[in-house]
């Protein structure tokens, strides 16, 4: 007979009880009238409620089982997810920020199921962020959650606030990494992180 360790699975369900839609409305009715945009026309009377419905979307994250399973065959080597697209907003400016994510976790006693990494990094993104905290937060995550060997996590994403408005430096891009674990103390586990995590398909 085989003892489980651990529970098969934990529901991961985001708060989204905070958010009131109608204010939100409101106050981007509001919004718009202060900055002199019309939304009396048939095609924007409903702006407003589009606006507080985008916002509430952004800031939404799906939930989700954290699903693991025993790692019976003792596999102890890298698992990475590569290019896992994101879309936050930047705290700073309330405007998004988007780009891809690598994820990846040496195993411990659990696998995790791989859609997982996607799952985690939508429920750390849809949230006002900076872009060091959404890849520090990820890594923490997982290693908490998981207790894998090691973890690390390379984020890279476009700043709309920088590149549609302010310094407007159009096609700069912002990379991040935090590590956890055996990647973060052992420089070859390392090195063979951000080696498969740079590699062309
Ligand atoms: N470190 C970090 N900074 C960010 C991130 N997103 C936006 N920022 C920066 O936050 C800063 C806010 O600076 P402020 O000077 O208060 O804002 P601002 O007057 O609109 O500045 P400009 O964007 O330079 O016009 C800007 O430099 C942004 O580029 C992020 O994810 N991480
Ligand atoms: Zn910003």
């Amino acid at each position: 007979m085989t003892v489980e360790t651990r529970p098969p699975a934990t529901t991961i369900t985001p708060d989204t009880a905070r958010f009131d839609s109608e204010a939100a409305e409101r106050a981007a009715a509001d919004f718009l009238a202060a900055l002199g945009v019309d939304t009396a026309s048939e095609s924007t009377r409903r702006t407003p409620r589009r606006m507080a419905e985008a916002f509430i979307e952004l800031l939404s994250p799906a939930g989700f089982d954290l699903t693991t399973f025993p790692n019976e065959r003792g596999y102890r080597q890298l698992v990475l997810e590569r290019d896992i697209p994101f879309t936050s907003l930047c705290e700073h400016h309330m405007m998004p920020f988007r780009g891809t994510a690598h994820v990846g976790y040496l195993p411990g006693a659990r696998m995790l199921g791989l859609s997982k990494l996607a799952r985690v990094v939508d429920l750390f993104a849809r949230r006002p962020q900076v872009q060091e905290s959404l890849t520090q937060q990820i890594a923490d995550w997982l290693h908490d959650r998981l207790t894998p060997a090691g973890v690390g996590v390379v984020v890279q994403a476009e700043h709309t606030c920088m590149t549609l408005r302010g310094a407007r430096a159009a096609g700069t891009s912002t990379v991040t990494s935090a590590l956890q674990g055996v990647l973060l103390t052992d420089a070859r586990a390392r090195e063979e992180f951000f080696l498969l995590a740079r590699e062309q398909r």
